[in-house]
């Protein structure tokens, strides 16, 4: 993930504040030196370093901590503040129609990345659609369509004709009925004057609102000037980072970002249409920190318990927190679970289980826990509709046919009866909350005591 290390270091070296309420100089010093050698680390521009962390020490050491504040909350507070005006304050992209131009070299994921942003203003309940200008690429036709045939949007393209800036006029026609529409353009190696040309020739003819810079998370140095040739012929208001489900550090895109003057539009973190998230700087830089991020981790949630739905037509989620909480709602849940993608994605989302507790734990501790779900899968598959609905009747001689059809044993089966009681009491405490108030409910799966943080490994459950 973008500035992972930076996280890391930074947290370990803000925890060395621990308790203390004066800054001196040695501390802001030791704290400069590790931000300036993370973001070096990860390939972020020289000049912006050294400005960044010039403004942090000034702050750090000029302004007066709010009484009752912490060393260490105090400085929180200014690296906040700084990395989150770094990334760009405000959010690139509000949520109107409008028409976005994708720019960048080849292979920096435009096609792509025109898809998957088409499926996320599909689900804010917009009408997106792809027009793929890239006569440069010979399958580029054929990539944009399967991919906007995926996300499930409106398509243009004429894989006949040869002059882009004429398919971007059509294109624009055409998908008259469309809310936002998405126009890709052809890449290059390299910045060429013919790229440059045509590009500045489509955004003449489709006048976007908005132009975004695709950047390869794993771009470095050579960002800066990518960027600024950009900015000077369409010009850039903001940037979509991808393939940050790489190794890459992303420090590159971070530059490009500061040298366009402007932000983070999206991240994109794989290769299906759905591995997309807006981005949202304050929600970002807290991950980064260490201090979760409620807002993405509520719509994945959100999301998933949705589609788990979708599937079940007889299914509310609002039901479990009126009447009973049954073996079947758990394995709802934990097919919700499985949606919302990776576990240690979803646990950097969480406040208190994110930022680098994923670190401390051993590099099996997550596969453990999806074993385990798979095993939970499996033993409920073997249960009939009555243990399902109603698993106190699941004695000795029940486990024992239980462990037998599912291939699994009967402490196994054991730990899902556990699990399932623990849970159950968590929801009934819910019932007595009012509507579904996801912070305090998130703190309830951090904090263990049977939520979905325990079946993540976080409480006590039996993982
Ligand atoms: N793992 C991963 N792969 C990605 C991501 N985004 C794009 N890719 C892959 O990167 C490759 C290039 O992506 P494209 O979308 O074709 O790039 P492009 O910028 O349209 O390329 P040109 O049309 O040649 O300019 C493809 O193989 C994509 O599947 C991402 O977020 N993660």
């Amino acid at each position: 993930m973008v500035l992972d290390d930076l996280g890391t270091s930074l947290r370990s070296s803000l925890d060395k504040l621990q308790g203390k309420t004066r800054l001196d100089e040695d501390d802001v010093e030791e704290i400069v030196k590790e931000i300036q050698r993370s973001l070096l680390s990860a390939d972020v521009d020289v000049s912006l370093v050294m400005e960044l962390s010039d403004s942090i020490e000034t702050r750090a050491l000029e302004e007066e901590p709010p009484g009752g504040t912490t060393a260490r909350d105090h400085v929180l507070k200014i690296v906040y503040e700084e990395m989150v005006a770094l990334v760009g304050d405000s959010t690139a992209l509000p949520l109107e129609p409008q028409t976005i131009l994708l720019a960048g070299l080849q292979g920096s994921g435009k096609t792509t990345s025109a898809a998957k942003m088409a499926w996320w203003f599909s689900t804010k309940g917009l009408r997106p659609a792809v027009i793929q200008t890239d006569t440069f690429r010979p399958g580029a036709y054929d990539q944009a369509e399967q991919m906007a045939d995926r996300a499930e949007v409106d398509f243009y393209g004429d894989p006949d004709a040869d002059d882009p800036v004429e398919i971007a006029r059509e294109g624009m026609e055409a998908t008259a009925d469309a809310d936002v529409r998405i126009v890709d353009t052809a890449g290059r190696h390299a910045l060429e004057d013919d790229l440059i040309a045509e590009i500045e020739e489509i955004d003449e003819a489709v006048d976007p609102d908005r132009s975004l810079l695709v950047l390869d998370a794993a771009i470095g140095q050579g960002a800066k000037e990518q960027a600024r040739q950009f900015e000077e012929s369409i010009g850039i208001d903001g940037v979509v980072i991808t393939k940050l489900d790489g190794t890459a550090k992303g420090g590159g895109a971070l530059t490009a970002v500061n040298e366009t003057g402007s932000s983070i539009a999206f991240l994109g973190s794989g290769e299906t249409v759905q591995d997309i998230e807006r981005f949202e700087p304050s929600g970002f830089i807290s991950r980064l920190l260490g201090m979760g991020d409620l807002k993405q981790l509520s719509e994945r949630v959100e999301r998933a318990m949705q589609e788990a739905g979708e599937e079940d037509d007889d299914w509310d989620p609002e039901d479990m927190l009126q009447g009973e909480f049954t073996l079947k709602d758990m394995k709802r849940q934990m097919d919700a679970m499985n949606r919302m993608g990776p576990l240690d994605q979803v646990m950097d989302m969480i406040p208190g289980m994110g930022g680098g507790m994923m670190d401390q734990l051993p590099d099996d501790a997550m596969d453990v826990t999806q074993d385990r779900m798979r095993k939970f899968e499996r033993i409920m598959d073997s249960m009939t509709e009555e243990e399902l609905e109603n698993p106190r009747v699941v004695g000795q001689e029940r486990t024992r046919r239980i462990a037998r059809g599912s291939g699994t044993d009967e402490e196994t089966v054991q730990q899902l009866l556990e699990q399932h009681s623990m849970m159950e009491r968590t929801i009934q405490q819910f019932q007595g909350m009012g509507e579904g108030d996801m912070q305090r409910m998130m703190k309830k799966m951090g904090g263990g005591g049977g939520g979905l943080g325990d079946m993540m490994g976080g409480g006590k459950g039996p993982f």
